[in-house]
């Protein structure tokens, strides 16, 4: 066994006892860029604990930095944040790789910058849509264009956000919104952020991630009102520099959560499910009922904990069917295809695409069996690390390009590791 995961292939020896041990998340990474970015707009010293450090956090910490943040690391969970409170023009365009978080955000403070900003992505992030966030930023005052619709965007930013309302549809992701939402606190008036289309009150997909940008910007002192149920509106407050502790990562726990119950043993995550934040942590309730899922499941409140759920379906007692996932087809890669695709390499009839649904086509009696399958990550942390689950009970499973996991969860090979599962590395 290697303890490099820098191979191409790693291949996951079930385990012949159940799962033991103490294994924490690392931080929360949509917590983490929400505090990097609001403390960087924040005049003084902001010391973030708990924080992730993966290649997410990373394209924001020294997007941040390029344009004259200071943004220091003094130890392996904390960043101390010092700034003016301004953000400068950066010398050259930030490249945030595939972090949503990083890009979305990011170009909406670029308003903030009195000059031009390109934000821009890897591969898989220039094709990742943002023409609703552009798009709202020109309503909003703000010049900007994405000739793709997709990244780069370049921001004539003037040095102040935009004033009164705008309506922005987070159909494709929440993430504009919460751009928004952020970059606002730091204008001269009042700004109006109003949810398109839906209907009075409907829910957006992610809601959950709306809640914690709120948090997060209540926390640096922002004020934020409803006054109906579509709307939120920001005053021009500016963030105060704080102290901010961040819990771990709700999306990392939910791989956990189903290893226990995959093998039947118990992990302490040294945080109780109930204490999470994040929208996420809604899975909990659905993986302590394994192997009774129900038959349906809306994934639209705990998007990026349905890669997990799906393969933990594969071995229940009945079929699922995922619904209200659309928009997981824009994340890191299209995860309805990449989930069906790789259950159907382990076993042909076992999910299939119907829509924008996937339906997977359990079967207990998967776990023991020897089923030959290379799956393929698609560059895609959760598929990575949630088809490593299947691996947990059937025999020759190998992921694909497993160090991308590190995009938010760099630790996540060791921390199955630790619990005594065994790994091989190998190259293609
Ligand atoms: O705001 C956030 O931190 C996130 C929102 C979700 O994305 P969308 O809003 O694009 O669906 C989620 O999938 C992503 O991992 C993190
Ligand atoms: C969708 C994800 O990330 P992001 O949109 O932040 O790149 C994710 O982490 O599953």
């Amino acid at each position: 066994m290697s303890t490099d995961w820098s191979g191409d292939l790693t291949t996951v020896i079930p385990p012949d006892h159940p799962l033991r041990g103490r294994v924490v998340p690392p931080g929360s990474k949509s917590i983490t860029n929400r505090a990097l970015l609001v403390a960087a707009l924040a005049k003084g010293t902001s010391r973030l604990t708990g924080a992730l450090k993966s290649d997410d956090t990373r394209y924001m910490a020294v997007a941040l930095q390029a344009m004259g943040v200071t943004v220091e690391e003094p130890d392996a969970t904390s960043f101390t944040v010092i700034s003016s409170g301004r953000l400068m023009k950066p010398a050259a365009p930030l490249f945030l790789g595939n972090a949503g978080t990083a890009t979305r955000f990011l170009a909406a403070a670029a308003a903030l910058v009195d000059g031009d900003v390109v934000v821009d992505g890897d591969a898989h992030m220039r094709k990742r849509p943002i023409a609703p966030l552009v798009a709202a930023l020109g309503a909003l005052g703000i010049a900007a264009e994405a000739p793709t619709g997709c990244p780069p965007v370049t921001v004539h930013g003037k040095g102040s956000f935009g004033a009164g309302r705008v309506e922005i549809d987070a159909g494709l992701s929440s993430q504009y919104v919460s751009a928004l939402l952020m970059a606002s606190a730091c204008g001269t008036e009042p700004v109006d952020i109003v949810l398109a289309g839906g209907k009075e009150g409907e829910e957006i997909g992610a809601r959950g991630y709306i809640d914690l940008t709120l948090a997060t910007m209540r926390a640096f002192a922002a004020e934020i009102e409803r006054p109906d149920a579509r709307t939120w509106r920001v005053a021009p407050t500016g963030y105060r520099a704080t102290d901010y502790l961040i819990e771990p990562d709700a999306s990392a726990a939910t791989y956990l959560w189903a290893a226990e119950v995959l093998t039947g043993g118990a992990i302490d995550l040294g945080v109780p499910a109930e204490a999470f934040t994040q929208p996420d942590a809604k899975a909990h309730a659905l993986i302590a009922a394994f192997p009774h899922l129900p038959p349906v499941i809306d994934g639209s409140q705990m998007q990026d904990a349905v890669p997990t759920l799906a393969v933990l379906a594969a071995f229940n007692q009945t079929p699922v069917r995922f619904t209200g996932i659309a928009n997981l087809r824009v994340k890191e890669c299209d995860r309805v295809s990449a989930l069906a695709d790789g259950l159907t390499r382990i076993r042909p009839d076992l999910a299939r695409e119907e829509g924008d649904d996937l339906i997977v086509a359990s079967d207990p009696g998967l776990a023991g069996q020897t089923l030959p399958a290379s799956i393929d990550s698609y560059a895609d942390h959760r598929i990575a690390m949630s088809f490593a689950l299947a691996g947990l009970k059937i025999h020759g499973i190998s992921i694909q390009d497993p160090s991308c996991v590190a995009k938010t969860y760099p630790g996540y090979w060791q921390a199955l590791a630790s619990l005594g599962v065994q790994l091989e590395e190998s190259r293609a």
